[in-house]
């Protein structure tokens, strides 16, 4: 019987964030020694630390907030694909895999080598090849990047692209030990009425 795999960062305090950004913490407020009966924490943290999705509120004062996301797109089949030694995601990469019928699409590339610290520069999501994957019918992508565009864009251009195209935003996955294949999703958001983005527990299960 195939089992659920975690495909999501764990999140301690040393998890790397985007420069400058709130840094991730967990601490206990209430001890079991103070209350007597319970240890009760804290979280404080970014939207956009490890495994989490983006809502278009993150780049357009508009846009959709998390509270708004369709749960449907976050749970169901996802084709995985990996793209070795990529500079950037095109149409051309793109084409060289079979995605018809593919809903959510999870791009390996390895690029993200040391977890520990953020990246200097990563490749990024060619915004032309929105409209094509939207063609095919893609509604979900996700990467094992901490970004779709390139690290020092103002612009984010692929986020409104992808967007536009009525694609939807994973990012920070941990593909590594992922083949390509299809596999079962579940990366549900939390029910964050004002967000502009949240962490997830991302989860594969490969399908027979
Ligand atoms: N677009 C990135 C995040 C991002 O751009 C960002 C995240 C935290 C703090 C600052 C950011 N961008 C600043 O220009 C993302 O989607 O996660
Ligand atoms: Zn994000
Ligand atoms: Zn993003």
């Amino acid at each position: 019987m195939n089992r659920w795999i975690d495909i999501s960062q764990r999140l301690d305090n040393k998890i790397p964030v985007w420069p400058g950004d709130s840094p991730f913490s967990y601490k206990i407020s209430w001890s079991m020694e103070d209350s007597g009966s319970v240890n009760v924490g804290q979280i404080t943290m970014s939207t956009h630390t490890g495994t989490h999705i983006d809502a278009p509120f993150h780049f357009d004062s508009d846009g959709k907030r998390v509270i708004d996301l369709d749960v449907n797109l976050y749970i169901g089949p996802a084709r995985v694909i990996h793209l070795h030694d990529t500079k950037s995601i095109c149409v051309n990469e793109l084409k060289e895999h079979n995605l018809s019928g593919v809903i959510r699409l999870l791009i390996y590339t390895g690029a993200w080598k040391n977890r520990s610290e953020f990246p200097k520069s990563i490749p990024h999501f060619e915004p032309e090849a929105a409209s094509y994957l939207a063609e095919i019918g893609v509604r979900l992508i996700g990467l094992d990047l901490p970004s779709v565009d390139p690290l020092d864009s103002k612009e984010l251009p692929a986020h409104h692209e992808l967007t536009r195209h009525g694609l939807h935003i994973l990012e920070g996955l941990v593909l590594d030990d992922i083949d390509e294949g299809d596999y079962e999703l579940a990366a549900l958001p939390l029910p964050l009425v004002e967000g502009d983005g949240s962490p997830v527990r991302a989860v594969l299960k490969k399908i027979d």
